[in-house]
């Protein structure tokens, strides 16, 4: 039987090979609420197709938007775990945000697909349970810190926990889509929940991984935090 999932060739390239070009090209400018962290995709690059799979499941029906789909500026944070320091030709590839906001800008939701190499193993053939755990957190922390910009509130919060359930193998190498959205808030506050979504065999995507966290709004934002 033929096998319905996309072509592994498809979820990697060419996310797994990009060179980021966004310092020499000239990108459409990115709405105030994204701008601060992420840049516009290149005009060349394509919408993941395993990231497209995840949005049309999660909202049949609803038309893919590329304006909302962003990359992490890395311009801005060179330093960055997952966005410099992980990343490489069989580490993590180049990761694809994609914002749903309200009819108000109110960020709803928010899916991140990444390319994974073979060097982020765990268990053997199979990514490793902490880098999983981190490509959550950094999403709830893509969903939370937007979502408090696009209700005009300072979008600087921080993971206070980060519960993670592991629910399958997550195979490498291969790709996921991480996706956030609220559960609920107390005052400064924050509850998210989300998974990591991998494609099975038979091309439906299945839920690798299941996670909550709280994030908190810090009091005098990032530049009170004391080493
Ligand atoms: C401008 C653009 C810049 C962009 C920069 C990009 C950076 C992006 C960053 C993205 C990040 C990506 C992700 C990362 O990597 S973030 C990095 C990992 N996280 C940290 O390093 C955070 C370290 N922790 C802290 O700084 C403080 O503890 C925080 C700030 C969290 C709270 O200390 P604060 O003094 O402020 O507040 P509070 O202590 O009065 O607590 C407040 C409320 O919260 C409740 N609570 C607290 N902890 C827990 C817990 N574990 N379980 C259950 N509840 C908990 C607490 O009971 C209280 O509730 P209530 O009594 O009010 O009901």
């Amino acid at each position: 039987m033929r096998c319905a999932c996309l072509p592994l060739e498809s979820l990697l390239a060419p996310w797994m090979s990009l060179r980021r070009t966004e310092e020499a090209e000239s990108l459409p400018e990115v709405p105030e609420v994204y701008r601060a962290r992420y840049s516009a995709l290149p005009a060349a690059q394509p919408l993941p197709p395993l990231l497209v799979l995840a949005l049309s499941q999660a909202s049949p029906g609803v038309p893919v938007r590329r304006e909302q789909a962003f990359r992490r500026s890395r311009t801005n944070f060179p330093n960055h775990f997952l966005h410099s320091a992980s990343q490489g030709q069989d580490a993590l590839g180049e990761a694809v945000y994609y914002f749903e906001a309200d009819g108000e800008g109110v960020v709803q939701r928010v899916f991140v697909f990444w390319p994974l190499g073979v060097l982020l193993e765990g268990p053997p053939n199979f990514c490793h349970g902490g880098c999983g755990a981190s490509l959550l957190d950094d999403a709830f922390g893509a969903f939370t810190n937007t979502r408090l910009r696009s209700m005009g509130l300072s979008g600087q919060a921080v993971t206070a926990y980060l519960h993670v359930d592991y629910k399958a193998p997550t195979p490498l190498p291969g790709a996921a889509v991480c996706a956030a959205t609220l559960d609920r808030v107390e005052g400064r506050k924050v509850f998210v929940r989300g998974e990591l979504l991998v494609q099975k065999p038979d091309g439906t995507l299945q839920a690798s991984m299941e996670a909550n966290a709280l994030f908190v709004e810090l009091k005098e934002g990032f530049a009170s935090m004391k080493k």
